[in-house]
């Protein structure tokens, strides 16, 4: 059996500690992930989703347990130290990327994920553009012919495909994508979600995907979590993600 490449153990969030407003908002968490799963999220308002991402990437610090990512106990590292094991992408197109940068720019930093920022413009190089040029095409939405232009002038679908391409550029560990889609008009979305499902699989990605969209939910992925009061409610494997209807997991809902 290979290495879990995240394991969360008995992984235990508690805001406003020793106050009478004190809260438990992940609770006694045990999750083991294989290299190469692709896991969607589901969960009402307030299950813990954020959170789960959140204590994954350091940004929130666990009350209680232990996390490790590829063997290693992360536990005690800040989000900072675990930047060249995780890449996440979020809701808002703004978000991951600088707007003033061009979106090669904006490439070759991500590139260097982890790594000193000097001399960003001096590595630039034609055979690099090209390279980037290559890599956005993929995406098929004309960010490629836009790659010269700040950021900040780019559609919200380029925008959001810039950073998903940014995210996986140098292969991270783990690639958290938090509703990564769902700022996008319906099409946008969808064809993000299809070139998504794509790099997962070729480059045998490990992601975790959280989404209010059920059809996504269902039809993306190898595993399904449902979150509910900050506990794993649900975890559906393969064969038994495959068989799910999009009516069981409302059922999940209107228990809640
Ligand atoms: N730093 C914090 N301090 C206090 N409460 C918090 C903190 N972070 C999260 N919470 C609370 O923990 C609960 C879980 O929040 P979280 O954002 O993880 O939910 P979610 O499942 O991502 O929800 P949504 O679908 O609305 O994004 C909520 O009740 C939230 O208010």
């Amino acid at each position: 059996m290979t290495e879990p490449i995240l394991e969360l153990i008995d992984a235990t969030v508690i805001v406003n500690q020793n106050t009478p407003d004190a809260k438990i908002i992940l609770q006694g968490v045990n999750l083991t992930i294989q290299p190469g799963e692709f896991i969607t999220l589901l969960g009402s308002n307030g299950a813990g989703k954020s959170t789960l991402f959140n204590v994954i990437a350091g940004t929130l610090p666990l009350s209680s347990g232990q996390i490790k990512i590829a063997g290693q106990d992360v536990t005690q590292m800040g989000a900072t130290q675990r930047t060249k094991l995780l890449a996440r992408v979020f809701q808002d197109p703004k978000v991951g990327t600088s707007p003033r940068m061009t979106g090669a720019e904006n490439l070759l930093l991500a590139e260097r994920r982890g790594q000193r920022r000097r001399l960003l413009n001096r590595r630039l190089t034609a055979e690099k553009q090209a390279h980037f040029v290559n890599l956005v095409n993929r995406m098929g939405n004309g960010l490629g012919t836009r790659l010269d232009m700040p950021t900040g002038a780019l559609s919200g679908g380029q925008r959001q495909a810039l950073s998903f391409v940014m995210a996986t550029l140098s292969r991270p560990e783990i690639l958290l994508l938090d509703e990564h889609t769902a700022a996008l008009d319906p099409k946008t979305s969808q064809q993000l979600m299809r070139v998504t499902d794509e790099q997962v699989r070729e480059q045998h990605l490990t992601a975790l995907m959280i989404t209010h969209n059920l059809d996504d939910a269902l039809r993306y992925g190898n595993r399904l979590l449902i979150l509910h009061a900050g506990q794993i409610q649900a975890d559906y494997n393969g064969d038994e993600k495959s068989q799910l209807t999009r009516n069981q997991l409302l059922d999940y809902f209107e228990q809640y």
